[in-house]
C-alpha cells in the first residue's frame, strides 16, 4: 500500500486532520505536540546495596564522568569502589531519603518542577507535553523521549538541569539523546537548552532567595560560600567552561547582591578519587573559616538546580558539622531554587525563551 503524505496543521486539529485523511488499515499516527524533557543528573531507585550499586556502576562507567582508560579504570571500579561505596554512598542517601515515597529529594523535586512546568506553560490539552527524566538510572532518557514522540511530539526540548554547562553533565544528556535518535527511525526535531549560568532571570532569583532566607535568621553570616560541585582539575585545563561559568555566576550574584568579594565566595565539593579537582574546596575553606574565627556563615549552590545528596548530605550535614567542630557558632544551608515560585520563573523563563518558534 502506498501512503500518500499528507499536510499536517500543526495543533490538535492536526491530529484530528491526519486522522481523518488516512487511508483504510493505517495506523492513526499523533502529531503536532511539542515535548519538554526536564532531565536531572540520576540517584538510585534504594538505598541498600544492589540499587546503589546499579546507579553508580552506570553514572561511575560513563566517559564523561571519568576519563581515565578503561583499562586502567575498570578494575578500580569494579574491584574496590564498587565494593565499597554502595554500602557508604546508601548510608548517606539514608539519612536524606523521602521515606513517604520511597525515593530520594532529587526525584520528587525534578517531578514536582516538571508538574508545574506543565500547570505553567498551558491549559490541560494544551499541544505543550512536559516530562521529566534522569541520566542514570530511573526514568531513563530514551523511554522519556519514546514517549513523548508516542504522544505526538514531533518537535521535543531536552533541558539538562544544569545552569552551568560541563561536559560532564550537560554534554552526556545530550550524547545519551543523540544515541537514541541513531536507533529512531522517525526522530523528532530536537532542541537542547543551552547553559543559563549569566541569564539575569536566573541570578536575580538566586539573590532573592537568598535575601529571603537571611532575613529569616537571628544572625547575620559574615561570609556567604557558593559551593558548586567540582570537576577534575585536568577536565578544565583541557577546555570544560564549567569553572569559568561558576565564577561567572557568583560575579553577577555579587553585582546584585552589591557584596564584595570577601563577603560572597566561591568554593568547589564533592571531590571524588585522587585527582586534583577544583579549588577551594568547600571543606577545607568551611574549616579554616572556623578557625580564623569566623562564626557565622551560610553555604548556598547555585549549580544544583535541586536539593539532593550533595547539598543536603554534604552541605547541610557534613559542612555544618566541620564548621562548629572547628569553632564556628551558626551555620546555614540555603535550600536551592527547587520547585519554588522563583525556581519554577527560571525554569520557564527558560523553556519559552527556547521554545520560539515552535510554540
Ligand atoms: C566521579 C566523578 C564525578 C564528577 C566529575 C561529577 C560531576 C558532577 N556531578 C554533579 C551533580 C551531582 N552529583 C551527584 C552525585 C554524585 N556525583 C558523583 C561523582 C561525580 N560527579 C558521585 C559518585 C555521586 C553519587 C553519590 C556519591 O556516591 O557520592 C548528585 C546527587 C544525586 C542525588 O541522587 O542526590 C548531583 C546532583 C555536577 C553538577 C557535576 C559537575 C559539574
Ligand atoms: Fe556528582
Ligand atoms: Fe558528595
Amino acid at each position: 500500500m502506498t501512503v500518500q503524505p499528507t499536510e499536517t496543521p500543526r495543533g490538535d486539529q492536526a491530529v484530528e486532520f491526519s486522522r481523518l485523511q488516512l487511508p483504510d488499515g493505517h495506523p492513526s499516527v499523533k502529531s503536532g505536540n511539542v515535548g519538554v524533557l526536564l532531565v536531572n543528573l540520576g540517584t538510585p531507585d534504594a538505598t541498600d546495596y544492589w540499587p546503589m550499586r546499579r546507579y553508580l556502576r552506570e553514572f561511575l562507567s560513563d566517559k564523561r564522568v571519568i576519563e581515565w582508560p578503561r583499562a586502567i579504570w575498570y578494575p578500580i571500579l569494579y574491584g574496590i569502589v564498587l565494593m565499597t561505596r554502595p554500602g557508604k554512598s546508601g548510608k548517606a542517601y539514608e539519612e536524606i531519603w523521602n521515606h513517604e515515597k520511597s525515593e530520594s529529594p532529587l526525584r520528587t523535586i525534578t517531578r514536582s518542577q516538571s508538574e508545574k512546568l506543565a500547570e505553567m506553560l498551558g491549559d490541560p490539552g494544551s499541544r505543550v507535553k512536559v516530562d521529566w527524566a534522569m541520566r542514570y538510572g530511573q526514568p531513563s532518557i530514551p523511554d522519556k523521549l519514546k514517549a513523548l514522540k508516542e504522544d505526538g511530539c514531533d518537535r521535543i526540548l531536552v533541558f539538562p538541569l544544569y545552569p552551568q554547562y560541563s561536559a560532564t553533565t550537560t554534554a552526556t544528556v545530550n550524547d545519551v539523546v543523540c544515541r537514541t535518535l541513531l536507533k529512531m527511525r522517525w526522530q523528532p526535531a530536537i532542541r537542547t537548552v543551552p547553559p543559563y549560568h549569566d541569564d539575569p532571570v536566573y541570578v536575580e532569583a538566586l539573590a532573592k532567595s537568598v535575601e529571603r532566607h537571611l532575613a529569616g535568621l537571628d544572625f547575620d553570616p559574615e561570609v556567604v560560600l557558593t559551593s558548586y560541585h567540582g570537576i577534575p582539575q585536568s577536565y578544565f585545563r583541557k577546555g570544560d567552561p564549567y569553572h569559568c561559568h561558576c565564577m561567572k555566576t557568583t560575579r553577577l550574584l555579587r553585582k546584585v547582591l552589591g557584596w564584595d568579594e570577601n563577603r560572597l565566595r566561591v568554593t568547589f565539593q564533592s571531590r571524588f578519587g585522587p585527582e586534583e579537582w577544583l579549588q577551594p574546596y568547600t571543606d577545607k575553606t568551611v574549616e579554616k573559616l572556623a578557625r580564623d574565627g569566623v562564626k557565622n556563615i551560610a553555604v548556598m549552590n547555585p549549580g544544583f538546580v535541586a536539593d539532593c545528596l550533595e547539598t543536603l548530605e554534604e552541605i547541610a550535614g557534613e559542612a555544618g558539622e566541620i564548621f562548629e567542630e572547628n569553632g564556628g557558632e551558626n551555620f546555614t544551608h540555603i535550600p536551592c531554587l527547587n520547585d519554588s515560585d522563583l525556581g519554577m520563573d527560571v525554569i520557564a523563563h527558560v523553556v519559552r525563551r527556547e521554545l520560539g518558534g515552535w510554540i
